[in-house]
């Protein structure tokens, strides 16, 4: 039987915080969302539209309130975060996030590289290790590899970016989740990051989701595009669809949706 091309499905996932109390915020409403292999989304939309609260649920960060999630065709909806670890993968927006600061960068690569196995040996101890890694971090050709043995805390925010990229890409995943994560970098190393990013996702041929607030990576990136609205896909984009957008475009609709709640 041909493989289905379905990576990740949601169905009718909701999410409400505080229900019944005078604080309650319905973040995801009835949402039905069906990723294929090598789709790569951008998901955009305004604060607090649910972006976060989506990759949370899809990475079991929470459980939703009612709804089902696959990943590959099982439901992993109650499945807990841990356990899932080994087919999602998340790049947060904080590069202190994911990666273990008084760790090297070896022993933080070496312990994304064993995510759901039983630890043995000393983190990337074998020369073989140190070779693979060594290689690894040549691909990001940003001279890291001659500072594998640096605690990963001394490095910049883009350096370690890059590592959190490297780690989360090392096993492949089935599905990359990008929470804003070049938004706490400077322009031009969020640019490097991003460009390192769609290089991993076309050479690994990823399937992937990246929130952006930055409406112009939104349209340069990916293939598919995403707009959330009060915790609702109020629009979903191919990428002919994409290509026929400007920024300018895109910002007048986000600006609509704003306006349309002054109006309610
Ligand atoms: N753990 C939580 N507990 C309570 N409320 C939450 C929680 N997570 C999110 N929310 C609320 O759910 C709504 C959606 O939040 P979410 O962080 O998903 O939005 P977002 O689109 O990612 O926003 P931003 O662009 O500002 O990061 C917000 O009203 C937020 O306050």
């Amino acid at each position: 039987m041909a493989q289905s091309d379905t990576i990740l499905d949601l169905k009718n996932v909701s999410k409400t915080f505080y229900p019944g109390s005078i604080n309650q915020v319905e973040a995801l409403k009835d949402i039905n969302l069906t990723v294929k292999r090598g789709e790569f989304i951008t998901l955009v939309g305004g604060n607090g539209a649910g972006k976060s609260t989506l990759l949370n649920a899809i990475s079991g960060y929470f459980f939703p309130d009612s709804g089902s999630i696959s990943i590959n065709g099982y439901e992993i909806t109650f499945l807990k975060e841990e356990r899932r670890a080994p087919y999602i993968s998340r790049v947060f927006q904080d590069p202190k996030m994911g990666t273990a600061p008084r760790m090297t960068v070896l022993e933080n690569l070496s312990l994304a590289y064993r995510r759901g196995e039983r630890r043995g040996l000393r983190l990337g101890s074998s020369p073989d290790e140190r070779e693979f890694y060594h290689q690894q971090l040549q691909t990001l050709g940003l001279g890291l590899e001659k500072r594998m043995d640096a605690e990963i805390g001394l490095l910049s925010g883009g350096q370690r970016q890059s590592i959190a990229l490297l780690m989360a890409t090392l096993k492949r995943p089935d599905i990359l989740l990008l929470d804003e994560h070049t938004a706490a970098l400077d322009p031009k190393t969020a640019k490097l990051v991003l460009e390192l990013t769609d290089h991993k996702v076309k050479e690994m041929d990823l399937t992937s989701i990246m929130i952006t607030h930055n409406l112009q990576d939104a349209l340069t990136y990916g293939n598919r595009m995403l707009v959330l609205h009060h915790g609702q896909i109020v629009k979903d984009y191919s990428q002919e669809e994409k290509n026929q957008l400007t920024t300018e475009s895109l910002f007048s609709e986000l600006q609509s949706l704003a306006m349309s709640d002054t109006l309610i």
